[in-house]
């Protein structure tokens, strides 16, 4: 009875959609758009079964909302939010008939008799499916009604059909496809992993980078994050080899998805990891379904324009997926979901992928040029390094900031043009980002060894205490010479400055000795090193020009023309 209703609510929907020559092409027309929308408004007020909008995607900006409200009206419905919930969608590339075998699988849930697939006239209605090149399905949408079904061992389940945004349309990024086919797998406990006419090694690729993202995502790491995947495979043209259907799908995946010995280790890896992903994985072998399901516009789905064998598959196909028998619940950490839990886990999955805290998946291309620019760096890097660790390494004596200066120059020059002469792909403008990413690096590793040499001069490491004495010794000398002539509040002034460089330098002193209070200590040095650059380098410089003492009185640290972040550190 209750099955009878439900017929009913989805051909008043089929009503309001499709009219007299419509066929579900959508047109353009704006006056047509305005009377669909009103036409929609008027559905959700009176509870007609429809496609919902759960997950929208945001065309210019490539992120994604979730729509909570709608999602809550769904999976928060008395009779469903405490029943285990089966989660069954199909994604895969766009323009593959995904909501076309959707909408056959509502029909099976709306009429679970023999006669599940209608009559031969009947146009094929519920989630949006057209003819044409271009895209239909955006975002992720469920069917508004979760389907009550009672299992073999008596228990209820709530069925909710997904249907998703088809993979690598013009309009979507890498990044885009990715989050939502991870969002899809996440969520439901059978996947359907919609392709054409085979298996091929790139569908695997995108299969292990989507599953791989949902992984990433999800906070708790399983063993097997995903339940069930089914590779549904269309216009399938070689039964002579493997028949249609499961069986026929199941040695084809068996052959396809076998890790052998001698494979090479990249094909052996995206195996691995997709036997990893899933508990479960099939195959279904499903026929071409005749050139008028292929190529006439006037097409709407009614099974009289469809080919038998098609048919005669899809009837055995919906059934695998669907029936009381064949339901598979989701499980989370092997912990059977409800409808209410299954909420609450689409939001916090959302909200990973709404925040910063994932990688970008990048195009194909995009990852090899990022990882041969990244090689082609170190590389250079570890030429620069090895070079300076020759002439001022940890076991090389001091040496003389000039001389220090001009054989970086040198070994940088070096390093960039091995770093150019490596092939490398994604172009100019991009290795030329990578460049500068290498100057920049350059130029602070030697800073640090140039800190490192100036830490090999005695004279350096005894800056701090000669600066403070020198600073002590004036002031006792001023304020002897103040008070013997009576300005006694500079005298006075000057003894406190001079006990507060004789505090200082005990404080640094005992930093320096017990490696505690590194913080005061370095505070110390920076105060001494600033006096030190803008008093006594100065005396010391006129010293230097009259007296030839060589490296032994330091000059100060030589400034980089080049980087400007060194010049602000220093
Ligand atoms: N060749 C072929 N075409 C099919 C099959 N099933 C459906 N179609 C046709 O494929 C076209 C696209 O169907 P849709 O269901 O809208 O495809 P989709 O994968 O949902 O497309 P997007 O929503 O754009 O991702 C329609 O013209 C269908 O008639 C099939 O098994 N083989
Ligand atoms: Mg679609």
């Amino acid at each position: 009875m209750a099955a009878e209703e439900s017929r009913l609510k989805q051909r008043n929907h089929k009503n309001s959609i499709f009219k007299e020559g419509d066929h579900g092409f959508k047109s353009d027309t704006s006056p047509m758009r305005c009377e669909e929308e009103s036409d929609l408004l008027k559905e959700e007020e009176l509870d007609v079964a429809r496609p919902v909008q759960i997950v929208v995607a945001d065309e210019e900006e490539h992120s994604f909302s979730l729509q909570e409200e709608a999602l809550e009206r769904l999976l928060l419905k008395e009779e469903v939010q405490d029943l285990n919930v089966v989660v069954v969608s199909v994604a895969g590339a766009f323009r593959k008939g995904k909501s076309f075998l959707l909408d056959f699988m509502l029909r099976y849930m709306y009429t679970q008799s023999e006669s599940w697939v209608g009559t031969e006239e009947e146009p094929l209605t519920g989630f949006s499916w057209r003819g044409g090149c271009e895209r239909e399905t955006t975002g992720i949408l469920a069917w508004s009604e979760v389907f009550v079904v009672k299992k073999p061992d008596g228990c209820k389940v709530a069925v909710l059909l997904i249907d998703t945004q088809g993979a690598f349309d013009s309009q979507s990024t890498i990044k885009d496809c990715a989050t939502l086919f991870a969002l899809s797998t996440m969520t439901s406990s059978v996947m359907v992993y919609n392709l054409s006419q085979n298996v091929q090694e790139d569908d695997l690729q995108h299969l292990q980078l989507f599953t791989e993202y949902g992984r990433l995502a999800m906070e708790e790491v399983y063993e097997k994050p995903f339940q069930s995947l089914m590779f549904l495979i269309r216009d399938w043209s070689y039964p002579y080899e493997h028949p249609y259907g499961l069986e026929g799908g199941q040695s084809f995946l068996e052959k396809r998805l076998q890790v052998k010995q001698n494979q090479h280790e990249e094909l052996q890896n995206v195996r691995k990891h997709i036997h990893s992903c899933f508990s479960n994985i099939g195959c279904f072998l499903l026929p071409h379904p005749g050139l008028k399901v292929a190529t006439n516009p006037h097409f709407d789905g009614r099974l009289r324009d469809i080919d038998d064998e098609f048919k005669k598959e899809l009837v055995n196909l919906v059934p695998t997926l669907l029936s009381p028998e064949n339901l598979v619940e989701k499980e989370i950490g092997g912990v059977k979901i409800t409808c209410r839990d299954l909420l609450q886990y689409f939001k916090a999955y959302m909200k990973i992928y709404q925040g910063e805290e994932l990688p970008h998946p990048k195009s194909m291309l995009q990852a090899t040029a990022e990882a041969n620019n990244l090689a082609a760096v170190a590389g250079a890097k570890d030429l620069y390094n090895k070079g300076m660790e020759q002439v001022c390494g940890g076991d090389k004596p001091y040496i003389n900031p000039a001389e220090l200066e001009r054989r970086h120059l040198e070994l940088r020059q070096a390093s960039v043009k091995h770093f150019r002469g490596v092939k490398k792909m994604g172009g100019e403008e991009f290795c030329r980002r990578y460049q500068e990413q290498l100057e920049a690096e350059l130029d602070e590793t030697y800073s640090n060894f140039s800190k490192h040499n100036d830490g090999k001069n005695i004279f350096f490491a005894a800056r701090t205490p000669a600066t403070l004495f020198a600073v002590m010794f004036i002031m006792y000398v001023v304020s002897m010479v103040t008070g013997f002539v009576g300005i006694n509040s500079v005298a006075v002034l000057c003894n406190l400055v001079m006990g507060v460089a004789l505090t200082a330098l005990c404080i640094w002193a005992y930093a320096k000795y017990s490696g505690e209070f590194r913080e005061v200590g370095g505070v110390i040095d920076q105060v001494a090193e600033t006096l030190w650059e803008q008093v006594f380098s100065k005396l010391f410089e006129v010293a230097r020009s009259r007296v030839p003492l060589g490296s032994l009185i330091p000059a100060p640290r030589p400034r980089l023309a080049s980087n400007n972040n060194v010049k602000k550190k220093n």
